[in-house]
């Protein structure tokens, strides 16, 4: 089997580059068309999402997997158009080429496209509402790919991170180093949830049952604040050794940190379906810090 893994150095594309290997040859595209360890490789622009049929046919995989995205939250704000061709438009088009081709496609989304009004975990289904440019460009890619044709299998995460990338907990470290206070909100509830968790995952959804199509639900066990993220992070950090000392965690509310884009103030998602569907359960988030923080202490 062929998998072209388009967006294959993000955060969870390049967990996707070794979780997907023993299922086929994987062929990844980046921005640039080369590697971290620069080999070269496809390259595929998602701003161009007019050049994304003649890739799928130059390649011609037996599947299609969508890891790219547009995904600094505040800063769409002020690039909206930006943010719709690469999280709307170049799904729109993968999936529409896939469904040409009678391939099945793999896209991500996100827990941003709700509004965080909710007091139980969100389902499948329940209704959706962005509260920003985010996440109304991610929940239009949802729609075009469900509406293409093609066989699909979206799945919605939270709060994802790694040892690599762009991403809260490699924040937190860095100012845990620079600073004696960390002030962190403590109104937004999520679940923070390993890149290589969600990449495993999808390996072994793809494996149990290839041709189920759907959105489901994909994240860590148990809920958090930022908060308790943050106070796990350098709590464990501290630990192991990873950073010198752990600087005290302040909590606060939403207001007290302006950002750019509102986010939701929950957006714990409700996770039964997907082990229902393909008997899988992730571990819980703190589990997930401690793995994540000896891979960073490996390094
Ligand atoms: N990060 C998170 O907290 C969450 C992410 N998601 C979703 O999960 C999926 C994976 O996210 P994640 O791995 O964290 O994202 P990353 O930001 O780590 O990776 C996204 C990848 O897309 C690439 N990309 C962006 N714009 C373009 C473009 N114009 N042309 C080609 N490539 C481009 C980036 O390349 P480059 O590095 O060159 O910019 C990057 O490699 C996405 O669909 C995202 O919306 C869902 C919930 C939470
Ligand atoms: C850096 C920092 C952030 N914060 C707040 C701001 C914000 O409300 C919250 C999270 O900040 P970040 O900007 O890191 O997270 P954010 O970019 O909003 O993360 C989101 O990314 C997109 C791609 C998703 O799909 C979501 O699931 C989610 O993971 O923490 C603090 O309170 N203190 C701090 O020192
Ligand atoms: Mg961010």
């Amino acid at each position: 089997m062929k998998i072209l893994l388009v967006g294959g150095n993000g955060q969870v594309g390049s967990e996707l580059r070794r979780s997907l290997a023993p299922l086929g040859e994987v062929v990844p595209t980046t921005r640039s068309g080369q590697l971290p360890d620069g080999d070269a490789c496809e390259a595929a622009d998602l701003a161009d999402p007019a050049t994304l049929p003649a890739l799928v046919a130059r390649v011609a995989p037996d599947l299609v997997v969508n890891a790219g995205a547009y995904t600094a939250v505040d800063r769409a704000e002020d690039e909206p158009e930006l943010a719709m061709r690469v999280n709307a438009q170049a799904p729109a088009a993968l999936a529409r080429a896939c469904a040409q081709a009678s391939l099945p496609i793999v896209h991500f989304s996100t827990d941003y496209v709700f509004d965080g009004r909710a007091r139980r975990p969100y389902r499948e289904d329940d209704a959706t509402a962005p509260l920003g440019v985010y996440g109304a460009s991610k929940w239009a890619g949802e729609q075009a790919v469900r509406e293409s044709g093609a066989a699909h299998k979206i799945f919605r995460l939270c709060w994802v991170y790694g040892p690599r990338g762009g991403n809260f907990l490699l924040t937190m470290l860095r100012l845990a180093r620079e600073r004696e206070l960390l002030r962190v909100v403590a109104d937004q509830h999520g679940t923070p949830t390993p890149a290589a968790w969600i990449a495993d995952a999808t390996a072994q959804a793809l494996r149990a049952r290839p041709d189920a199509t759907g959105t489901w639900h994909l994240a860590a066990g148990g809920q958090a604040s930022w908060f308790d993220f943050a106070s796990e992070i350098v709590a464990r950090a501290a630990a192991m050794g990873v950073i010198a000392r752990a600087p005290r965690v302040e909590a606060i509310t939403t207001a007290e940190f302006p950002t750019r884009a509102r986010r939701p103030a929950w957006s714990v998602l409700d996770t039964s379906a997907l082990a229902a569907d393909f008997g899988l359960k992730l571990p819980d988030w703190r589990t997930g810090v401690t793995q994540t923080l000896e891979v960073l202490r490996q390094n």
